[in-house]
Parts: C-alpha cells; structure tokens; sequence
C-alpha cells in the first residue's frame, strides 16, 4: 500500500495516488480535490469523459467533482466553487486497511468577493479499502454569523452499459423531476432503469440506495446527507456538452448524494460532517449479492 504524489508536468495538473489492498487504487486531483479514479480488485469504478479537461481549466466531466455551496444555477457558477477551486493536501497515509488523503479548502479573497462571502474551513478525507471508498467532508462554519449552504458529491459510476444498470432504494420516495419541471413525483418503481434525459432530485432518502449492473453491485451509504440526484444527458444533452462524448452517455450513471432539496445550516463554530461510503458488492466474495 502507498501514497505517491503526482506533481505538475505537460498540462497535467497535480494529483494523488492511493494504492490500497488487492489491487485497490484511487486517483485524487488537487483541482476540485477531485476523485478521478476509483478501483476495486482492478476495476474501474467511476467514469470520466475522454474529453474532459484536466488542465484545470473547468471542473473535472467525471469522478466526483465536489458540489459547495451552491447546487446548480444561482448567484454562483453552476455547483459553486469548490469543484474549481485547488484543495490543499493535508494529509495522507497508510493504515490498517487501507489508504487515506485528507485535503482541506478555505474562504479566499474571492469566495468573500463572491454572493456566498463567508468564512469556511472545508476537510475532505478519502479513504480507500480493498472494497470501499469512503468521501467524507467536514464542513465548519470559521465566521461569527450563520450561513447556509447545498452541497452534494456528483459522482459519476462507471457502468458497462446503461441498459443493464439498476438504481434501487428509492422507492415511495418524492423527486423532482428537473427535465419534466414536476415537483413531488413519487417513485413507484424497487428498480430505477434510466432510458432517457434524467435529471431527478429525490428528497429525504431514507436509507441504502445501490446501483447493480452485470453481476456487481455498488453499494451507497450516507452519512447526514438527505438527498439523492440522480442525472443521465442522455444522447441530446450529450451532443451539447463539448466535455463528453456523444455515446458516452451509455457508460456512465450519476447518483450523487448531498442535501440540496433543502439547506444545511451553521452556526458559528459549528461543524458537520456528511459524505458516503461505496461498498463494492459482487458474487465473486464473501459480499454475495
Ligand atoms: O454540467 P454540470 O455543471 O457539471 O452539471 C451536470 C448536472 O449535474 C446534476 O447534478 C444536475 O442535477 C444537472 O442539472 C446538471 O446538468
């Protein structure tokens, strides 16, 4: 098991290595503190557009960009800032089980330029195990008022193809359906099969959502996070993204956990840490489907 340090070279920006057990690795770019590769037992897990940029010049299309403090259109850029801003490295080392990186990101002169000017301290721990990833951020409020903010982990899973994969847990649960513009649509379905442009916000998740494909399953737990977005473009909106390709819609899946239907709130000095952990389940061990 290691942690290796990536530094600048010919365009590519800064990143980190975690190997872990049985041929376990995670890829975290300084960039947005972006998780760009997850594998378990040598498999990628996540998806990340052949045309994304990785320059740093716009958030990562792929991995798990980082959603704060704002979750989609507003008074700020799309999703905020923290999935452009660069992280620092605060920590990183070899345990017991596995592999962790901790990164940490501040207020600067330009979020207290901007529409959402308060004084923060996010920290940000990955943490990698021959069949886990876990993603967890604290969020403090450093200022003397309150603030509020939406935050979410876009995480984009790789799937070998989108006919075959299953989003399950969500059944009777409310969304909003952002393509259709329907609020508290219920889901009636065990199994969530996309074959469309989705772009749901299901709220107040009440327990384990997975997402199953061709004998795997990926297993998703939530710590203080209420919400489930669950997005495809599909072939249409994928033809107008220049950072993915145009088939790339079949590879990929996007259940992102956070709290964006309603907002978290802090006090001064108050913390809260929300984040997930990925559980790869398959047939081929002892975590039998
Ligand atoms: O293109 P972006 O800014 O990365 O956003 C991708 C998608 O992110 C999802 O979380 C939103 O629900 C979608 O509305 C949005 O299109």
């Amino acid at each position: 098991m290691s942690v290796e340090k990536i530094n600048n070279s010919a365009g590519e920006l800064e990143r980190i290595v975690l190997k872990g057990p049985k041929d376990s690795s995670a890829e975290i770019y300084v960039f947005g503190a972006t998780v760009t590769s997850w594998k378990s037992r040598g498999k990628e897990r996540l998806f990340v557009s052949t045309k994304a940029k990785l320059d740093g010049s716009k958030a990562v299309r792929g991995g798990i960009p980082l959603v704060f403090p704002q979750f989609g259109p507003g008074a700020l850029p799309q999703h905020g800032f923290a999935r452009t801003r660069r992280w620092e490295l605060v920590g990183a080392a070899v345990h017991g089980e596995g592999v962790y990186a901790r990164f940490e990101l501040t207020d600067n002169e330009e979020t207290r330029a901007s529409k959402w000017p308060y004084k923060f301290v996010l920290q940000y721990t990955i943490d990698l195990t021959a069949t886990t990833l876990s993603t967890i951020i604290k969020y403090e409020n450093s200022d003397d008022c309150d603030f509020d903010f939406t935050a979410l982990m876009h995480t984009y899973f790789r799937v070998p193809q989108i006919d075959c994969a299953v989003v399950t847990g969500l059944k009777d649960v409310l969304y909003a359906d952002k393509v259709k513009s329907a609020d508290n649509v219920k889901e009636e379905r065990d199994a969530v099969k996309i074959n469309a442009n989705e772009d749901r916000v299901y709220s107040n998740v009440p327990g384990v959502v997975s997402v199953s494909y061709g004998g795997e399953r990926v297993q998703i737990r939530r710590f203080n996070y209420k919400d489930i977005v669950l997005w495809n473009p599909w072939a249409e909106k994928a033809a107008e993204m220049s950072d993915f390709g145009d088939d790339e819609y079949k590879q990929m899946i996007c259940v992102e956990v956070g709290t964006v239907a309603s907002k978290i709130r802090l006090s001064p000095g108050q913390i809260i840490s929300c984040g997930q952990l990925l559980t790869i389940e398959s047939n081929n061990d002892d975590n039998k489907l």
